[in-house]
């Protein structure tokens, strides 16, 4: 691309950048290594680049088409990624960069087809199954000779696992357990789990594999009804589904047996920890907030370069247009976006460091702080899902009549920040799981070891303990640590004085349950800005002084906006002033001044190559009327110039004639 092809705005934009770009894009990548393994992939990829991004447009597509069509290219880029993907390497990482990252997406806005055998059915078979089941099939599905998906969720049941319908009965006869759908609410939606029963007993909940097709036709099994489930906001390309089971028998060995057991004559053997069934839904919140960093870092590059080339408006008479970045509530809008990503990419990693350590620790039979792990999991998920689906919106809104076009990619990266926010467990009850755990956290406050997470309730509730607002980030972040504190203690006193007051634990729990849920965030609001601070601030040292500089303004950018935000919160539990909020407000109006010639090279730095991005808006060369103008003719409304429905009811209409 010759540089008179690019944009003038967007050159000067990239002139005025502070910092180095390259510098920042191996930081977000992990390091050069890794944004060079990336670019490898992306090379790989891009030599099937008409098969994997010509053709119509998905939206003009139907429902059948868009599915066949992302099989299509799924089926091309995943045989690519098998000459990548080292004979038996396990590691799934390239797979999920694929799928989560933006490659992942890239397949189709709507998702990839494969999506759920990597992100779901590969890590609770690596977590859930056997050595002798992992011989027997792990292999198999890591080459995609068998292709898996997760059906756990029902008709009439997602949240509460423990009232799913499906059972799985015991036969020691033949060795086999019998799967059945009693009722129509029991049928798989969406698609593993079903309640185990052996020898009368019901055990729970516990996952099996099970082969639903046959591998040759691909016919359903006998006693097997399987289907689509229809049109969803999102995501089409992923074809959710229903099963439903007659009385269907597989072997009692496609029982994952890792943690519990059912012997040959139906004897259970317990798991040592009744949680561990929950573990693959762990893993995947983890890998959601990675999700969320990568859908928004495409959002945001539309939206900043965007905003560079766009000219709307003067802001004195006689003035040129001004670009639309000039605008404060422009930068209001993107450049909060912009630091929010950069949060969460930093507490994705710190959540993934630390899913590491107690995956360890409970692999070693060390469950102490598998309880933190799953209120760190869903809170992260639910703060971070809610966060990318926010700011994914101010970005559409920022890009006005551009933005609802599809073709700008906004809104069809809207509807995959959203549908994260209720699938792997809906935010709110997520955010109630949290709550669970703080509360239980805070009741053994005096008489309990405190998990990393939840030191700081200690320090900011110690007799004696005092704070006075200070408008720093270390200010901010103590102020949000006092506000948690602060919910969570009164929702352990309403709830004492409810139940003393006569009314059940679970009644209590139900009452309070909007303050549990304000607590679950601001735990975590906490937890974000002081890892974005902290984990920033160490990057900060290995960095050029002008990133460095850069870095620390997105972290100060992230922490006021926030205070700024939940004022609420600040004025009802902190010493907060409202002169330290009128200092709050023009310090924030000038961080957005001090990071607006820095906006084009930040999001330049996530180096999303146009054929991932998919964005009419937010190409590297910033034509975003000719490619507007492209994107537009390729409607097959403009295949020809009347459409047969003036001949065939318009005209008949408008002559009185119907
Ligand atoms: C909401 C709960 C947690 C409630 O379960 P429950 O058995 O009623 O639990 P409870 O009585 O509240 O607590 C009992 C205890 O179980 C613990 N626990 C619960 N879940 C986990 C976990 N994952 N890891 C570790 N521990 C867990 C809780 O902390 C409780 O512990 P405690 O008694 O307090 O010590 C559960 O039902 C749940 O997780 N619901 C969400 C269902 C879900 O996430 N479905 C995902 C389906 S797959 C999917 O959506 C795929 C999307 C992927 C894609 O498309 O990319
Ligand atoms: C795009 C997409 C893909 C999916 N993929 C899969 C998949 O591959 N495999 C699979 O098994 N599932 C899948 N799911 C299902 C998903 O996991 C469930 O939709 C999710 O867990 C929410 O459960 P639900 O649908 O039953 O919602 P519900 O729980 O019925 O939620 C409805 C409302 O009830 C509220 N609510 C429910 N319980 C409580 C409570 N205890 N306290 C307070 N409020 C409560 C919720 O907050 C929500 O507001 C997918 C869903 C989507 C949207």
């Amino acid at each position: 691309m010759g540089i008179g092809d690019i944009n003038k705005d967007l050159i000067r934009e990239r002139a005025k950048c502070t910092f180095n770009v390259t510098e920042l894009t191996y930081f977000l990548d992990g390091g050069k290594d890794k944004t060079l393994e990336r670019k490898e992939r992306e090379r790989v990829m891009l030599t099937k680049r008409e098969e994997l991004f010509g053709g119509t447009p998905d939206e003009y597509l139907s429902h059948k088409e868009k599915y066949e069509n992302s099989m299509r290219k799924a089926v091309i880029l995943f045989s690519l990624l098998r000459k990548v993907q080292k004979e038996n390497n396990t590691d799934l990482t390239n797979y999920r960069n694929l799928l989560s990252g933006v490659l992942g997406a890239s397949i189709s806005q709507d998702g990839s087809p494969f999506g759920l055998h990597y992100i779901m059915f590969m890590p609770v078979f690596m977590s859930q199954a056997d050595e002798e089941q992992q011989k027997k099939w792990l292999h198999r599905a890591l080459n995609c000779s068998i292709i898996g998906s997760y059906a756990q969720t029902e008709l009439g049941h997602g949240t509460f696992i423990r009232g799913l319908e499906t059972t799985a009965t015991y036969d020691p006869a033949t060795q086999e357990f019998v799967l059945h759908s009693p009722t129509l609410t029991s049928y798989k939606w969406w698609p593993g789990g079903s309640q185990l029963y052996s020898k009368g007993e019901c055990h729970g909940i516990h996952s099996f594999i099970v082969q639903v097709r046959d591998e040759d036709t691909h016919m359903p099994l006998p006693g097997i009804k399987v289907g689509e489930i229809g049109v969803k906001m999102g995501l089409n390309a992923v074809n959710n589904g229903f099963i439903g089971f007659d009385n269907v028998r597989i072997p009692r060995t496609n029982m994952l047996m890792k943690h519990a057991k059912v012997l040959e004559d139906g004897t259970y053997v317990k798991s040592k920890n009744s949680k561990l069934i929950y573990g693959a839904m762990v893993f995947v919140r983890v890998v959601i907030v990675f999700d969320s960093v990568n859908y928004l870092a495409k959002a945001i590059t539309v939206a900043t370069r965007y905003s560079a080339v766009r000219r709307q408006s003067q802001l004195k008479e006689g003035e040129p247009e001004r670009q639309i970045l000039d605008y404060v509530t422009q930068q209001d809008k993107i450049l909060t976006a912009i630091a929010g990503c950069f949060a969460m990419k930093m507490n994705a990693r710190m959540l993934w460091d630390t899913f590491n350590v107690i995956n360890d620790q409970l692999h070693k039979g060390n469950f102490e702080r598998l309880g933190e792990l799953h209120a760190l999991a869903c809170c992260l998920k639910a703060i971070s899902t809610t966060d990318s689906s926010m700011f994914t919106e101010r970005c559409r809104l920022a890009c006005g009549g551009h933005g609802y076009m599809v073709s700008s990619n906004l809104p069809p990266t809207y509807a995959l920040t959203t549908a994260s926010c209720t699938y792997e467990g809906d935010n709110t009850v997520l955010l109630l799981q949290t709550a669970r755990f703080l509360l239980k956290t805070w009741r053994q406050i005096d008489t309990a070891p405190l998990t990393p997470t939840v030191q700081y309730l200690k320090t900011v509730s110690t007799p004696g303990y005092s704070y006075k607002w200070e408008n720093s980030v270390e200010g901010i972040i103590r102020g949000f640590q006092i506000v948690s504190m602060k919910k969570i203690s009164s929702c352990v006193d309403l709830m004492t004085t409810k139940i003393m007051s006569g009314m059940s634990q679970e009644d209590a729990w139900n009452t309070v349950s909007i303050q549990l849920v304000s607590a679950g965030e601001s735990h975590c609001r906490a937890i974000v800005i002081s890892t974005f601070h902290e984990d920033m601030s160490k990057a900060m040292r290995s960095m050029s002084e002008p990133l460095a500089e850069v870095m620390g303004q997105l972290v100060e950018l992230y922490a006021v906006f926030w205070a700024l935000e939940r004022l609420g919160d600040l004025l009802e539990f902190t010493s907060i002033s409202g002169a330290d909020v009128v200092k709050l407000r023009s310090r924030y109006e000038e961080l957005l001044r001090k990071i607006r010639p820095n906006a084009v090279g930040l999001v330049d730095a996530f180096d999303i190559i146009d054929e991932l991005l998919q964005s009419s808006l937010g190409a590297y060369d910033g034509r975003v009327y000719e490619r507007l103008m492209e994107e537009a003719l390729k409607s097959p409304l403009n295949a020809e110039p009347v459409n047969q429905s003036f001949h065939k009811y318009l005209k008949p209409f408008m002559q009185g004639k119907l």
